[in-house]
């Protein structure tokens, strides 16, 4: 008979008395003891884990997508391009992440949906900081993080940058000149669209070949709203199928309000653009 394999003959490390360990480096101990459901229905903890997984995803998105911005602004394009890529990405890994939470049903959310009294995504600051550096900007939304003055300190410093269109757009007009009011906007506000940006991109996209780095930047901040809207229909589409129209714990309207966010444009001139083409 032959002895049960030990991988520890071919070398596997088995003694971690004073080694770093998988568990140390990724601090299983405090992400594994992060989950305390409020009541005993049993799908609570895919509720939070649900979540806590989409943080940790956001968290990443913000790393990248705040590179992409500097490397935008240090006029290194390509890496800035790769680093969006990945985040497209990320917005389909949270897409495909809704298909788990699908299995939960209304009969399975109101068990535990009072638990969670008034709080909502609404509040997610990371969520409210991706929608600010992207270019969503909206001062109103600082308000449910009066609060904490850590985070609130946070999303006000993301107001005060511009965001990364409007990056993008100082990087057409190096190529393309555009108005300076375009260039000069506070960029605490929420972003317009404008004729002469869409006659700048129609340029580009006239001509590929003569702006090849401008048509490949505006071609990935596409991708990246296209997920990014994915993401906003499967979040509406859920939430309709497991509360229906009553109001969100966070006070807004529900699915009305969600609706609303459906219309949100983050690049306009790049989807009017292509009307006229
Ligand atoms: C059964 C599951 C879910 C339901 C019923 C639900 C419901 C809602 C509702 C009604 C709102 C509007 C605000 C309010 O009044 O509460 C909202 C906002 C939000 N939810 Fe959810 N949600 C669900 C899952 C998720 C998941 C998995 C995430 C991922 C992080 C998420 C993130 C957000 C965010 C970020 C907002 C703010 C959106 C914005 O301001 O544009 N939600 N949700
Ligand atoms: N707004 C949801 C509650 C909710 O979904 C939620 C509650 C606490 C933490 C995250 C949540 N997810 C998204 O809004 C509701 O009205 O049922």
């Amino acid at each position: 008979m032959t002895d049960p394999y030990d991988p520890a003959r071919e070398g596997a490390q088995m003694s971690f008395d004073g080694r770093m360990s998988y568990g140390d480096y990724l601090r299983l101990p405090t992400l594994l003891d992060a989950q305390h459901p409020l009541s005993d229905a049993h799908d609570e903890l895919l509720f939070i884990i649900q979540h806590q997984t989409s943080e940790l995803w956001m968290r990443l998105a913000l790393h990248e997508l705040m590179a992409a911005r500097a490397a935008l602004q240090g006029a290194r394009p390509r890496p800035a391009f790769k680093m969006l890529a990945r985040v497209a990405r990320i917005f389909e890994q949270l897409n495909s992440a809704w298909d788990v939470l699908r299995t939960m049903t209304p009969s399975d959310y109101t068990t535990f949906r009072e638990a969670l009294g008034q709080s909502s995504g609404f509040q997610s600051h990371q969520y409210r900081q991706i929608e600010f550096l992207l270019g969503n900007r909206n001062p109103a939304m600082l308000r449910p993080h009066e609060h904490r003055p850590d985070i609130l300190a946070l999303l006000t410093a993301e107001l005060e940058q511009p965001s990364l269109y409007d990056v993008a757009l100082r990087v057409l007009d190096v190529s393309v000149p555009l108005p300076k009011e375009v260039l000069n906007r506070d960029v605490r506000q929420p972003y317009a669209a404008q004729e002469s940006v869409i006659a700048a991109w129609t340029e580009v996209y006239r001509a590929p070949e003569t702006h090849w780095e401008l048509y490949e930047l505006a071609e990935k901040l596409v991708d990246l709203e296209d997920y990014f809207r994915r993401w906003r229909f499967n979040h509406v589409t859920t939430v309709e199928r497991v509360i229906g129209f009553k109001r969100g714990t966070g006070g807004t309207g529900g699915v009305s309000y969600l609706k609303r966010m459906l219309e949100v444009e983050l690049f306009p001139e790049l989807w009017h653009l292509r009307t006229d083409l």
